[in-house]
């Protein structure tokens, strides 16, 4: 086995702790009052483990013995996931619940027998893919069991089949992106999903989640790409998707796609990948104001022209990203910025990608036909295509400073994105007081777009789990009635509450009684997705 995620970091993204260069910092106390604190990680306690010794020698029995770990570092590098509350966690703000064992099947069998053991034993399971859920959705919660497990797929990393000709490849659930991709790379083949937590995620948390990639726009969200699916569930297996399309009655798939381990273990997946492309162009824009900037992403999305990546800057996201990159270039181009007369610059990253020059050339064409924008060049492109998996990093070093970051994100009909993105802002600055909120458009669709928040506040020294969560819940409860609570990082825990206003009593009543049907001792993540009680 070949452990190709490193579980012991959790206290942040990369083992190297990066820094923020010094005129970034003196922005950010100008910006939010930030004071000079120090916060490094302080690794928490752990209680001993709870689990019983005729459950750990069954899982020993089904995985082998090394295989139903107990040791502390096993269990700690598997609490909980990578939200800001998450890392405050690890540095010593709250603490992480920490599962009872780390248990690594090999094959998908051994995972139904893993279910198995646990429902005979009384121990819930949480599914662990590359813990990077930042809803809480790999907290280790047990719910009413007596133990609970961090099933960890790191094993399931295989790619199973390629149907090259219908462009199909069956990857197992454990396998991270880049993994997955390095193993379609000699076929010619890409599964195009490339989320900024791309380094780390693996395939069936991206099928968990209903996961959306950077270039959703050209290979569409994750769920857009499963052409099958292949579940443990407690009371046996469900494989699904026999065919391209079906109109055998709903599409019972997706109700496996996006249900976040409550339903089952989803231990394959058989993904629509597409060939790698030859060429990728990447290119910078501007446009004054944000409302402008939405009216161009929403015409390249209605007139079906949007770029692979397809990504709009706000005018507070633009001017943090030129702040915190600083030196000659960022003043050249501000310099540019202001001879264009762009007196509120908005960021368009777009980014093409085909199979020839030819290809990549007349598709730019026809999306910026007849639109206002002004164009930046390539550098700037590819810069961002560069850095676009530096945000983990760059949190890091922001919270080694004393900064409160975190991200939330929502989606909402076009004439409705003006209204939200207000009322979120809002929210979180009478929340949160002096703070910087960014927001950014990168998935657009012909009705609507996601709106994606970044926050960035002094933290609260007292006490800053509950200064986030006050923020949060303002967010959330702003957000309701004009978008979705998620439109990417799936429900887990912190989005539970708000679920039943999202799809109605009834809607929760479905989901439970599949519950009942597929899990009915409720072992299987209990406290995620379905709000309290019926979980
Ligand atoms: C810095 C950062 C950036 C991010 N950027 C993006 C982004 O651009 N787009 C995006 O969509 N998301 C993003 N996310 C959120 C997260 O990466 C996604 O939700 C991702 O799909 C989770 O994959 P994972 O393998 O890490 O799953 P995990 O975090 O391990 O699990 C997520 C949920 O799925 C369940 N689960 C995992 N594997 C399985 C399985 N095989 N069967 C059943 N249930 C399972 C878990 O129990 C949990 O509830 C980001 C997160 C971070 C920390």
């Amino acid at each position: 086995m070949t452990e190709r995620i490193d579980h012991t970091l959790r206290d942040r993204w990369a083992p190297t702790p990066g820094a923020l260069p010094p005129h970034a910092l003196r922005w950010l106390r100008r910006r939010t009052g930030l004071a000079a604190v120090r916060t490094p990680a302080r690794v928490p306690d752990v209680p001993g483990s709870a689990l019983s010794d005729d459950a750990r020698d069954a899982l020993a029995a089904v995985v082998g013995p090394g295989f139903a770990r107990v040791d502390r570092d096993s269990r700690l590098g598997r609490a909980g996931g990578l939200s800001y509350v998450d890392l405050l966690g690890r540095r010593g703000s709250g603490g992480p619940a920490v599962p009872d064992a780390v248990v690594l099947p090999g094959t998908p069998e051994q995972v139904l027998d893993v279910l198995r053991a646990c429902v005979e034993h009384d121990v819930a399971v949480v599914p662990f893919g590359g813990g990077t859920s930042v809803v809480g959705g790999v907290a280790a919660l047990r719910g009413d069991k007596a133990a609970v497990i961090a099933l960890d797929l790191s094993r399931l990393d295989r790619l199973v089949s390629v149907d090259p000709v219908s462009r199909v490849a069956v990857l197992q659930a454990g396998l991270p992106a880049p993994e997955a991709d390095r193993l379609l790379a000699p076929h010619g083949l890409t599964i195009g999903h490339v989320p900024q937590s791309y380094e780390r995620a693996t395939i069936g948390g991206f099928a968990a989640t209903r996961s959306a990639g950077q270039a959703s726009a050209g290979y569409g969200r994750f769920e857009d790409l499963v052409e099958g699916v292949r579940l443990a569930t407690p009371v046996g297996q469900w494989r699904l998707g026999a065919a391209p399309a079906s109109a055998a009655g709903p599409d019972l798939k997706q109700l496996v796609v996006g249900s976040e381990g409550v339903l089952g273990v989803i231990t394959e997946v058989a993904v629509r990948v597409r060939p790698r492309p030859a060429v990728e162009r990447y290119e910078g824009f501007a446009v004054d104001g944000f409302d402008r900037g939405s009216a161009v992403v929403r015409s390249l999305a209605q007139r079906r022209v949007p770029a692979d990546v397809t990504r709009l800057s706000d005018e507070d996201e633009t001017e943090v990203s030129l702040a915190l990159a600083g030196g000659w270039k960022t003043k050249a181009l501000k310099a540019l910025l202001r001879a264009r007369g762009i007196a509120r610059p908005c960021l368009l990253v777009l980014g093409w990608h085909g199979a020839s020059e030819d290809e990549v050339r007349r598709r730019r064409g026809e999306a910026l036909r007849g639109e206002r924008v002004a164009p930046l060049g390539r550098a700037l492109g590819e810069a961002w295509r560069h850095g676009r998996f530096g945000g983990p990093r760059q949190r890091d070093a922001l919270m080694d400073v004393g900064v409160c970051v975190e991200t939330l994100e929502t989606a909402t009909r076009w004439s409705r994105v003006p209204e939200l993105r207000a009322a979120v802002r809002r929210a979180l600055t009478d929340a949160l007081g002096d703070c910087v909120v960014m927001c950014h458009i990168s998935h657009v669709y012909e009705t609507g777009a996601s709106l994606y928040f970044t926050v960035l506040a002094a933290r609260d020294a007292e006490d800053p789990v509950g200064q986030w969560q006050v923020a949060k819940a303002a967010a959330s409860e702003a957000i309701g009635g004009l978008g979705t609570i998620s439109h990417h990082h799936a429900v887990g825990v912190d989005h539970a509450p708000y679920l039943e206003a999202e799809i109605g009593g009834l809607g929760v009543e479905v989901l439970a009684a599949v519950k009942r049907t597929l899990d009915p001792t409720g072992v299987l993540n209990p406290g995620k997705l379905l709000p309290g009680g019926l979980a």
